[in-house]
């Protein structure tokens, strides 16, 4: 993959406000299921915020609420200081499995949201074209997503998901399938992006070193249901890189969240 200067200016970044917010689902003939139990968070304009929780403590969900995709029941749940009332391109989510259409190749898909939105313009073709050769992609610009490796398919939704240029980015596991290396790229392709460009990010991940390597702070969810555990900073320089795991501060970082997660 080429450097990421290429890519399109993302727009100004903007931060995420949750207070107290709760979420029951529904079950037919059986009691409702609490995923969220007054979770409150919030994450800074510009800011890496990675989030870690045993299994079933909302970690999706609360992504989901993020994204507007399921409404909490009650609490604040704010975008750039807008409540969330639905779905928008301000948001660019990304899942462990990548989101593609199989019926369109690589550079339909990543045309799809602005031809959706009537936003199809030269200029928007010409960040697709770039944003393609940014993520190593310039040459599967025809293929289909069958034709393409994991590895490539997470880069065709990265690039699908960036040409909206969102002032969030929301993933969830979003490396959580890919062999090591294809993950190791990945995880240096998304710290250079944001080293570049500052999108705020809520990253969802089980891998306690991914979150030390990555976020400029770990939210720790208890539960199940979630509730906010704990928000610890992790103070390593950066740019940060996978050379940076073996350092005894990356080890004593990542032991301190691995303690509060146990505790
Ligand atoms: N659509 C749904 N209907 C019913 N229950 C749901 C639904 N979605 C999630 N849940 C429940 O809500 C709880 C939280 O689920 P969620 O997927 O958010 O947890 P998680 O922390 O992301 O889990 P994991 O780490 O295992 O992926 C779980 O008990 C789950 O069974």
């Amino acid at each position: 993959m080429s450097t990421v200067t290429a890519l399109p200016a993302t727009a100004q970044p903007t931060g995420v406000r949750l207070r107290d917010v709760t979420k029951t689902f529904r079950r037919r003939r059986r009691a409702g299921r609490t995923a969220l139990d007054g979770v409150s968070l919030d994450v800074a304009p510009g800011e890496f915020l990675c989030l870690l929780g045993p299994s079933g403590c909302g970690k999706s969900t609360l992504l989901n609420i993020l994204a507007g995709f399921t409404p909490a029941d009650s609490g604040e749940v704010l975008v750039g200081g807008e409540p969330v009332r639905g779905p928008g391109p301000d948001r660019g989510v990304l899942f462990q499995t990548p989101t593609l259409f199989p019926w369109l190749t690589t550079w339909q898909n990543v045309l799809y949201g602005p031809k959706a939105r009537g936003a199809h313009t030269p200029e928007v073709e010409r960040e697709a074209a770039a944003l393609l050769e940014t993520v190593g992609l310039a040459d599967a610009r025809d293929a289909y997503p069958h034709e393409l490796s994991g590895g490539m398919r997470h880069r065709a939704a990265f690039a699908r998901v960036l040409i909206n240029r969102p002032r969030v980015l929301l993933m969830d596991e979003p490396f959580g399938a890919l062999d090591a290396i294809t993950r190791a790229t990945m995880q240096r392709f998304l710290l250079e992006l944001w080293q570049e460009h500052r999108t705020t990010i809520v990253f969802v991940t089980h891998d306690v070193e991914e979150a030390t390597l990555l976020g400029d702070r770990v939210a720790v969810l208890s539960g199940p249901p979630g509730g906010t555990k704990a928000v610890i900073d992790i103070d390593l320089p950066r740019p940060r890189s996978y050379d940076d795991t073996e350092t005894l501060a990356f080890v004593q970082a990542k032991r301190r969240i691995r303690e509060v997660l146990e505790s």
